[in-house]
């Protein structure tokens, strides 16, 4: 079993993958990501198991499936991706100047032709902290369209970097997936995994 599906379009998380070595195929997934809880590491851990189980259900080979979904809390309220311009401006208003957690769920399935055989759900939190950031500032960051695809409207690998103060925790899990924590399950599956049988001990 070492067929592994990508269910997500977000380029930094195939970027991540690649990075070390981790060979994937993107299979964009068609789940709708509805928020359905406050707690952050339900909403995380749920768009996850949604996303990954929607792409295993099309499936048809054996394979590995990796789902995962990234949002920012702060201040008590969840933000994803903003809907538009104004939107991501109150969240860059609300992040300047203080600390915010970026959560991230993944989901993996591993599935034989005809059934799932495992399937494992965690998440991480990456707290991180901003500078404080000038009107003019922040109206800048949003001509750049950077913000717009992004949870909580920053991207910490790009233009925002200048921005962030400090943080606490992995750094690829703000980037959206959690690549050490995902190749250590990986690795261990992959120990107790009979090949001939295609079952795991
Ligand atoms: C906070 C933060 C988020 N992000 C990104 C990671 C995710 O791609 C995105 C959050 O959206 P997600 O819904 O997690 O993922 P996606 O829409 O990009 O892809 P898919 O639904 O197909 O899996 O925000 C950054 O790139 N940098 C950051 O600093």
């Amino acid at each position: 079993m070492n067929n592994i599906i990508l269910a997500s379009q977000s380029p930094r998380r195939k970027e991540l993958l690649d990075q070390v070595g981790i060979a994937c195929r993107v299979v964009p997934g068609n789940f709708e990501e509805k928020i359905t809880s406050s707690v952050p590491e339900e909403v995380v851990t749920d768009l996850s198991r949604g996303k990954c189980r929607e792409v295993s259900s099309r499936m048809r080979q054996s394979c590995i499936i990796i789902g995962a979904d990234t949002i920012v809390s702060a201040d008590n309220q969840i933000l994803g991706k903003p809907y538009d311009k104004t939107q991501a401006k109150e969240m860059l208003l609300t992040l300047q100047g203080n600390t915010h957690q970026v959560y991230t769920g993944v989901t993996i399935i591993w599935k034989t032709s005809k059934e799932i055989r495992r399937e494992t759900t965690f998440f991480e939190k990456t707290d991180v902290t901003f500078y404080p950031m000038s009107d003019r500032e922040i109206n800048e960051y949003l001509k750049t369209d950077e913000p717009m695809d992004k949870a909580g409207a920053y991207g910490i690998q790009g233009l925002s970097a200048v921005y962030i103060k400090k943080i606490n925790g992995d750094y690829n899990n703000v980037v959206g997936l959690p690549v050490a924590a995902v190749y250590q399950i990986l690795k261990s599956a992959s120990e107790t995994y009979d090949i001939q049988n295609d079952i795991f001990e």
